[in-house]
């Protein structure tokens, strides 16, 4: 259960007079997540969705508001966190910034069908289409820069074998980036797992989860989809799954040669980086108590990593 903090009756009342919800209104706990504490609040027969930051001091935050307020006014289906009366969306609750959004329906598609897969493709490269009108901009935090910058400090915890495989791919992205210097960028999600997204049968009801969102190749979008929705059981990839998210991905927009090119070396380089993003988590953030049970393996993405490179 991912609740770090808990809601005071005397804040609970407060943010539901905010929004002119009934005093009578409940939080629940959400199980699953990792980093935030996230409550269900239900008010009469509805329901929301109320997301306190634990970490930060929500100054990114703000990014994230306009990009998702901006993505729903363009018709996305997007979580966008909800205005109070006064037309506030960004609150401190217990000395946390919170958002409350609304409740998505559906289900995160474990095993995710191909019309799903498709669905997935096709929503990613609308967002990059239309992520060329939003005008703000966000480095993205897990660059080829942001590699080689932390990449020095998991190398103790792996084998030999692990150091210099991790050392080598650092090395090749870095090619791969000179080499394709002129790859299309712009508004990108950067975190789009299946757990990011919900469908109501094959309906894709909403995506949530942008706090990776920033300006960064499209490419890499692409690939980290393709992967995890690829690797959804076992270490072997469903090519099936991945033929399904590119097809829909380039009904809507058509990959260039350099892109389709350069592709196979990003479905590498996004490998390596939930190998690294996950072996951080696990030796350098240790997660408290509560969050043990929900720390991702790093073993399965060094393992997509060696499947990727003999492909
Ligand atoms: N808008 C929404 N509608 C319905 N359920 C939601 C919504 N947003 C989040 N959830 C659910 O709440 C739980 C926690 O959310 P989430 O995974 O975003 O947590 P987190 O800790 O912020 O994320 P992360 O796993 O990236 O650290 C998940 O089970 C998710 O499915
Ligand atoms: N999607 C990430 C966790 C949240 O950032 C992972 O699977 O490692």
């Amino acid at each position: 259960m991912a609740v770090y903090t808990a809601v005071s009756a005397s804040e609970l009342t407060e943010l539901c007079q905010r929004y002119g919800f009934a005093e009578t209104s409940q939080l629940k706990g959400m199980a699953g997540g990792v980093e935030n504490t996230t409550y269900q609040l239900i008010s009469g027969e509805q329901r929301f969705i109320l997301t306190l930051f634990e970490q930060g001091s929500g100054e990114d935050l703000d990014y994230f508001v306009q990009l998702l307020s901006f993505l729903a006014t363009q018709g996305f289906a997007v979580a966008a966190p909800l205005p109070d009366l006064q037309g506030q969306v960004l609150h401190q609750i217990e000395g946390k910034p919170s958002l409350l959004f609304p409740f998505l329906q559906g289900q995160h598609p474990e095993q995710a069908n191909a019309i799903q897969a498709k669905a997935i493709g096709q929503w990613l490269a609308q967002l990059h289409l239309a992520g060329q009108q939003f005008p703000i901009q966000r480095p993205n935090q897990r660059s080829i820069e942001w590699l080689q910058q932390r990449m020095p400090d998991v190398l103790a915890f792996l084998s030999e074998d692990d150091q210099r495989l991790m050392q080598k791919e650092v090395a090749q992205f870095a090619e791969l980036l000179e080499t394709y210097p002129d790859l299309p960028q712009g508004v990108i999600h950067g975190d789009l797992f299946r757990d990011n997204s919900f469908f109501a049968g094959d309906e894709l009801t909403g995506v949530i989860d942008f706090y990776n969102g920033c300006t960064g190749h499209w490419l890499y979008d692409l690939a980290v989809v393709i992967n995890d929705w690829s690797f959804q059981a076992g270490d072997e990839p469903n090519t099936s799954i991945g033929t399904a998210v590119l097809a829909g991905y380039q009904k809507v927009r058509p990959l260039r040669p350099d892109e389709q090119q350069a592709l196979p070396g990003f479905l590498r380089a996004c490998a390596l980086r939930y190998w690294l993003s996950r072996l951080i988590a696990k030796h350098l953030s240790p997660p408290n108590e509560d969050q043990s049970s929900v720390i991702k393996d790093p073993e399965q993405y060094r393992k997509i990593l060696v499947l990727r490179k003999r492909a």
